[in-house]
This record gives C-alpha cells, sequence and structure tokens, in this order.
C-alpha cells in the first residue's frame, strides 16, 4: 500500500498541476502546505495531487461526500499514511522527511484508527503525554483539565474500551491536545459527541485559535462548518474543488448550497417506491 506504483500505471499518472512549494519568503509559513499529493487503492484514486495551504492561525473547514478522500488526505498529511506522490510541510517541515520534527508540531485525531483501549481514560491521556515526552507533573495537570473541560472525569478511571462512541472521541481528542501542538488535525471530531459536549469542543477550539494556533476540521455538517470555521476546502472525488475563506467559498450562497452545486449528485428517492407505506 505504502510503495510508490508505476507512473505510467497510475490513472492520470503522476499528479500534473502541482504548486510551487511554499518558499523561504517573508511570509510566515503556512500551518500546513500540500502539494501535489496523491493516493490510489489498486485502481481506485483516493487523493488525485492535490494542493493546499492552510494559512496560520486558521479554523479550516474539509468538507466533501462520503468516500471523497479526506480521510486519505489527512491521514497522509499528517505522517500515518505514506503517499504515493507529492509533499506536506507542517510550519515548513517537512512532515515525511523530518517526521518527528513535524508531528511534535501536530496534534491528530485520526478517524476510525483504535486507541489502546485497555487503558483507563486518564491513563490513556498521560501515556499520550509521557510520550510526547512532557514532565509527569506537568502531564498530571493538563490531563486533569481536559478530562475535567471535556466532561469526562468522572469516568476518569473507567476502560477506554468501555467508553461509548462520543466519549471514545472526545479521550482520543484529549490526547491530542495534551502536548498544545501548533497545529490540530481533527478528522470528525464532532461525529457521535452530544450537544453540550460539542459546544464544549467548539469553545476549546475557538480559544485555542484565537491564542495563536491553527485547526483543521473535517466534517459534513455544512451548517457548523459555516459556523466555527473561517476558511474551508471542499474535497471530491480526490480533487479540491474550492478552496478558500468560508465566505469566498460560499459567494453569498449557505454552504451547503454551495456544496450541492459543486458536488451534485443529489439524487430523488424513486426507485425506492417500495419503501413507501401508504
Ligand atoms: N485502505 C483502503 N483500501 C482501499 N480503498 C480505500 C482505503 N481507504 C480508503 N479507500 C477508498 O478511497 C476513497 C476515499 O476514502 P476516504 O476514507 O479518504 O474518504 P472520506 O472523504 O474520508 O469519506 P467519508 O466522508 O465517508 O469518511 C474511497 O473510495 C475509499 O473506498
Amino acid at each position: 500500500m505504502s510503495q510508490n506504483p508505476d507512473p505510467a500505471a497510475v490513472p492520470g499518472g503522476e499528479p500534473q498541476n502541482v504548486q510551487p512549494a511554499p518558499n523561504g519568503s517573508s511570509q510566515p509559513a503556512p500551518a500546513l502546505a500540500i502539494r501535489g499529493l496523491a493516493k490510489r487503492f489498486g485502481q481506485k484514486i483516493a487523493v488525485n495531487g492535490i494542493n493546499l495551504d492552510v494559512p496560520a492561525g486558521s479554523f479550516y473547514g474539509l468538507v466533501g461526500p462520503n468516500g471523497a478522500g479526506k480521510t486519505t488526505a489527512l491521514s497522509m498529511a499528517t505522517g500515518l499514511m505514506r503517499p504515493d506522490y507529492g509533499k506536506v510541510w507542517v510550519h515548513g517541515v517537512d512532515v515525511w522527511e523530518k517526521p518527528l520534527e513535524a508531528k511534535r508540531l501536530m496534534g491528530v485525531l485520526p478517524d476510525g484508527v483504535r486507541l489502546f483501549d485497555r487503558l483507563t481514560g486518564e491513563q490513556l491521556v498521560t501515556y499520550a503525554g509521557l510520550l510526547r515526552g512532557m514532565e509527569r507533573e506537568t502531564v498530571a495537570e493538563r490531563t486533569a483539565d481536559l478530562l475535567k473541560a471535556l466532561d469526562l472525569a468522572a469516568d476518569a478511571g473507567t476502560l477506554v474500551v468501555d467508553y461509548s462512541a462520543g466519549m471514545t472521541k472526545k479521550i482520543a481528542l484529549a490526547s491530542a491536545l495534551i502536548h498544545a501542538p501548533r497545529l490540530l488535525v481533527l478528522d470528525e471530531p464532532f461525529e457521535a459527541v452530544d450537544p453540550v459536549s460539542a459546544a464544549n469542543i467548539r469553545d476549546i477550539l475557538a480559544d485555542y485559535v484565537s491564542s495563536g494556533g491553527t485547526v483543521i476540521v473535517s466534517s459534513h455538517v455544512m451548517d457548523l462548518v459555516q459556523r466555527m470555521c473561517d476558511h474551508v476546502a471542499v474535497v471530491a472525488a480526490g480533487n479540491v474543488l474550492a478552496a478558500g475563506t468560508v465566505d469566498e467559498v460560499r459567494g453569498g450562497q449557505s454552504l451547503e448550497d454551495t456544496f450541492v452545486n459543486l458536488v451534485g449528485g443529489r439524487s430523488t428517492s424513486e426507485g425506492l417506491s417500495w419503501l413507501r407505506t401508504s
């Protein structure tokens, strides 16, 4: 899966539309810069040579239909899956050439990755902090703060395997935050999370961005992205269809309408007449 395929064998070949790498100009490096990132699984092109700049200090939404390539792109951008082609920099650090340095700058909430779920919630977050080389005392303080902020203090001693889906999401988020990274990459952070916890998480993320951090969230909830994010990229079939500030991308319409216009694919339920009960 991680091998470079023969370019000639890749439908579409090596990405042609690769933008220049972010240079060492007076502009601050983007929090995340992606150039020509591509991945295929067999004949399926999951990510088709995408370019993207996520400005430092932005709250960036990544939206797209099911199977658009969001998780694959974010996995490659965060060093979890090796790209077939392309480069990624986090605050100017090449993720695949200097993975340790790049990963120090990032907190990642991956989608569907298994946690060490035979640990309690408190042990898991503590483990994440110690793995980052943090002082035990700082880890203990921050773990307590995070468990409280995410409404998990009462379940600190419960094994993660016994957590609900939403609780598991929150404990994984706490593990991503413990080392106070400069860039947070969150794949579907609100999935299965109750509305009060979601509001708490939104507040934590808004505070984090206003203090200079950068957040990238993938989400299917357009309304949430429109309210919460200042930038957005719309991805479909492995391509970036639009990217920029939320106002630029939606151009006076709701983000949902823009999304449907860009992505298309609305289908009628006519073929399901057998489902009607009367
Ligand atoms: N490990 C894999 N092996 C084979 N195909 C894969 C693999 N991972 C992803 N794909 C395929 O790549 C495409 C992109 O998948 P991906 O999970 O990145 O989409 P997504 O935008 O995150 O979707 P969703 O919104 O449903 O989570 C899909 O067609 C998917 O079937």
